[in-house]
């Protein structure tokens, strides 16, 4: 039954709750953000929802996500099967923790991150010379032929980038495919939306391969021992970088606290990868689709690179001069954010929002697409793929509603991470080369839902500068 003061929303069936209606809306619509967007039309910006025998409440728009995102208590993240099960049954990691455990894990691996990317020469050095390797890549693969798959040269490069921050080493070609083969296999078997046996969980029992229970826990133990054979070998190996070292040697200084354990520290491993890898990737596919949609946007960014630079390779240092190149990589985030949703949380207890009663334990998921593709969130002609919305008279300007990383204590740990190396392969790849359409190959910005939102697969005619 819903509860007194629960926000509007579709009728509840018995057993399904509204179930059908959300599918029949996703199907509608294309998209699981869109289909949440029209309930936002109908019934306003909280919309009170069950599916199985999960209440959920979806939020809208730029004024009510602002107030819920300071919120402690709606800053949990949901406790089922769903997010034990990668795990070993246990809550561990930082993506679904909340609390004083969360608070005290994430606080060690921020600072380890930040230290280990960009403020670190190693890091930033790393960084460049991955991109050189797409770049020569690349040049190799147009001797061949001009027509090539951009994506499939980020993945292997952006990987390694990973590995290095969480190891602090190189890692090996083989350990690299090992490692991509399972992001890949991950990426395909777990939808956006999450896996369906979290709604119904008696799935388990009865069809556990069918609803993907089988796969879902198999591909998570996969990705957990890889890391544990890291952890083996690192565990023994002198060196001061990566955030399993300084999680071994916090381990090992005896002042850890209880939250710590190595098994933590692998669901640590899995969330980097988990929550970081294939956004990036996506976010980068995103961009070259649409710079090879406006060739005057890449003209434009082309001869700002070739103004500043000189010929010199790019570099983080030179990030504040290239505003539009920058404007180029938040204009992509922001179409590739809106597509999809925050990662549910969940009310920590009772309480009240927007006059609506909400109970403790209620999953809570708001929507991007609010943020930024609506002309009442202060984005003009938002379909439109327009960098300059975040240059002003040659400065970046990152409006204060522009939060694709979120804000608060859930916060995004990569956000450094991301936008540099984002801005690094896509003002790299821009210096080097001319993308565009391939004749007879119609490209399209529709949304292809994977774990994170992705476009079809394009090929991208590629010709050195
Ligand atoms: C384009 C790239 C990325 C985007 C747009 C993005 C966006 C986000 C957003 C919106 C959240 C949720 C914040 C919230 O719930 O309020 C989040 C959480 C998170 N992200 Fe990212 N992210 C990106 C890349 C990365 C990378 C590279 C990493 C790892 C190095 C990463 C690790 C995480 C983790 C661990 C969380 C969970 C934080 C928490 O639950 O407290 N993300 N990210």
């Amino acid at each position: 039954r819903k509860p007194r003061y629960f926000p509007p929303g579709p009728a509840w069936f018995p057993f399904l709750g509204c179930a059908w209606e959300l599918r029949r809306l996703h199907k509608e619509k294309g998209s699981l953000s869109e289909a949440t967007q029209a309930l936002a039309t109908k019934y306003g910006p909280v919309v009170g929802a069950r599916v199985g025998r999960e209440r959920i409440v979806f939020v809208y728009g730029w004024k009510a996500i602002d107030e819920m995102l300071c919120r402690d208590e709606l800053n949990g993240r949901p406790d089922n099967i769903a997010t034990t099960s990668r795990t070993g049954g246990k809550r561990r990691g930082i993506v679904f923790t909340d609390s004083e455990f969360l608070q005290e894990q994430k606080k060690f691996v921020l600072r380890h991150i930040n230290e280990a990317s960009f403020r670190k020469e190693v890091m930033r050095e790393m960084i460049e010379e991955e991109v050189r390797s797409i770049i020569d890549g690349v040049t190799r693969a147009i001797q061949k032929n001009p027509v090539v798959d951009l994506y499939s040269f980020f993945r292997i490069h952006v990987l390694n980038m990973f590995c290095f921050l969480i190891t602090g080493q190189r890692s090996n070609e083989h350990e690299l495919n090992e490692l991509e083969a399972l992001t890949e296999s991950f990426t395909r078997n777990v939808p956006l939306s999450g896996p369906v046996f979290g709604l119904f969980p008696f799935l388990k029992h009865i069809c556990p391969e069918y609803c993907g229970y089988n796969v879902y826990v198999r591909i998570h133990e996969k990705i957990l021992e890889f890391f544990h054979k890291k952890v083996e070998v690192l565990r023994d190996t002198a060196s001061n970088r990566g955030v399993i070292h300084a999680y071994l040697a916090k381990l090992n200084s005896g002042h850890s606290g209880s939250s710590f354990s190595e098994e933590q520290l692998l669901a640590i491993c899995l969330d980097l990868v988990v929550a970081g890898y294939d956004s990036i990737c996506n976010t980068l596919k995103f961009a070259f689709l649409y710079l090879i949609l406006h060739p005057d946007i890449q003209q434009k960014a082309q001869e700002e690179i070739d103004t500043v630079l000189q010929g010199r390779p790019p570099t983080i240092e030179e990030k504040p001069h290239l505003s539009y190149v920058e404007g180029i990589v938040l204009e992509t985030i922001r179409t590739f954010v809106s597509r999809s949703h925050f990662p549910p949380r969940r009310a920590t207890k009772d309480t009240h929002f927007n006059g609506y009663f909400i109970k403790k334990n209620t999953t809570v998921i708001l929507n991007h697409r609010g943020m930024y593709m609506d002309e009442a969130a202060g984005w003009q002609n938002h379909e439109d793929f327009d960098p300059g919305r975040f240059v002003r008279e040659g400065n970046v300007k990152n409006p204060a509603n522009f939060v694709p990383f979120g804000l608060g204590k859930r916060r995004c740990v990569g956000e450094a991470f991301s936008r540099e190396s984002i801005f690094l392969i896509v003002a790299g790849l821009l210096q080097s080369f001319n993308f565009e359409t391939v004749p007879g190959n119609p490209v399209t910005v529709e949304t292809v839902e994977n774990f994170t939102p992705s476009c079809k697969s394009y090929k991208t005619y590629v010709t050195l500068r």
